[in-house]
């Protein structure tokens, strides 16, 4: 069932004092029941992580890596999203929102639910850089963060793409459709689209299948998304900064009390590997609770949707705590400390 929280009051980066309205979900135990995973959600989901229509089905449900019957899980929607109500509340003044505004909403919220402990944070895309910021705004709160194909901030690369992503979203005539076509180029990647369409061309138009299938997601999208949400979305995108503007990212990162568990893509696009392995490296000689697991997969970004099987494995010791890690597993996966 969605719920919603109101935030009084709440004052952004830019100083505006505005409500906030948050929308949420709890599936499984109760919060008082059991501990209490927080999932975020990448740029086009929601708070529906679980069930026959939840985007992370695989991973989250009875049974599953993480298993409702255990865990009390936890989805926010990221205010604006358009995942039911309020949907327009700060379409207005969006720029004026950083991600870390969104990290402490959700902190407020949390307060506002009693909850004081988190067992994990765990997201993907900008659900793992939202994940990030909160666990650098509340260093206690979580057991473990979990940023999936993600970064702690906004590089160079993605802002370039964010800012293409903008004028499109600005000046096409069908701006949400157009804007997808071109963002599914750096979700997947050249060998997962030979891999696909091996050249093929569509019996009926002559058009590459490809194409037809950069349509066919723009056309998708337009459908289940607003304009306003995915400008809001894209704008977050280019504010991801867990140093709050002191480019100290380390020092902020080491600040993370729980145990944090880096998982990247060798093929992402959008969030590069590298980065993601420059960080645990540079990150390990600060602080010792925190590992990098690296999916291998040919489809870049979303691989984090797409590579369950390689996600459950990695997960599993993380949330499966009272079995022991299996010796022989050969995944490649680096602690530190
Ligand atoms: N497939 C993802 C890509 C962004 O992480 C989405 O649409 O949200």
């Amino acid at each position: 069932m969605l719920q919603e929280i109101k935030i009084e009051n709440f004052k952004n980066s830019a100083g505006t004092v505005q409500d906030i309205y948050l929308s949420y979900q709890f599936f499984g135990k109760k919060p008082t029941e059991a501990p209490i995973i927080l999932v975020n959600h990448a740029l086009t989901g929601n708070s529906l992580v679980t069930g026959s229509k939840g985007w992370w089905k695989d991973l989250i449900g009875k049974n599953r890596c993480i298993d409702i019957e255990r865990f009390c899980v936890l989805a926010f929607n990221i205010p604006g999203n358009g995942f039911k109500g309020h949907e327009d509340q700060f379409f207005e003044n969006y720029k004026e929102f950083r991600l870390r505004d969104i990290a402490e909403i959700q902190a407020q919220a949390l307060e506002k639910l009693d909850i004081t402990k988190l067992f994990a944070i765990i997201g993907g895309s900008i659900g793992g850089a939202l994940a990030w910021e909160l666990a650098v705004l509340k260093p206690e709160l979580a057991e473990h963060v979990i940023p999936i194909a993600s970064d702690y901030k906004s590089t160079d690369w993605l802002v370039a793409n964010c800012r293409i992503q903008d004028h499109i979203l600005n000046n096409s005539s069908d701006p949400v459709h157009d804007a997808r076509m071109h963002a599914m180029t750096f979700y997947r990647t050249p060998q997962s689209l030979a891999q696909k369409f091996e050249g093929k061309r569509n019996k009926e138009n002559q058009a590459y299948e490809v194409e037809n299938w950069l349509l066919h997601h723009g056309e998708k999208l337009k459908n289940r998304f607003t304009l306003p949400s995915y400008k809001l979305m894209n704008h977050l995108l280019t504010t991801i900064d867990i140093s709050d503007g002191s480019g100290n990212y380390l020092e902020a990162a080491s600040r993370i009390k729980g145990d944090i568990h880096i998982v990247t893509v060798n093929s992402d696009l959008f969030f590069l590997a590298e980065e993601n392995w420059n960080s645990y490296v540079e990150l390990s000689l600060l602080k010792g609770n925190i590992s990098i697991h690296e999916i291998r997969s040919i489809h870049g970004h979303d691989a984090f949707l797409i590579e369950t099987d390689q996600l459950n494995r990695f997960l599993k010791p993380i949330f499966q705590t009272k079995t022991p890690k299996n010796e022989n597993d050969t995944s490649r996966t680096v602690w530190a400390g």
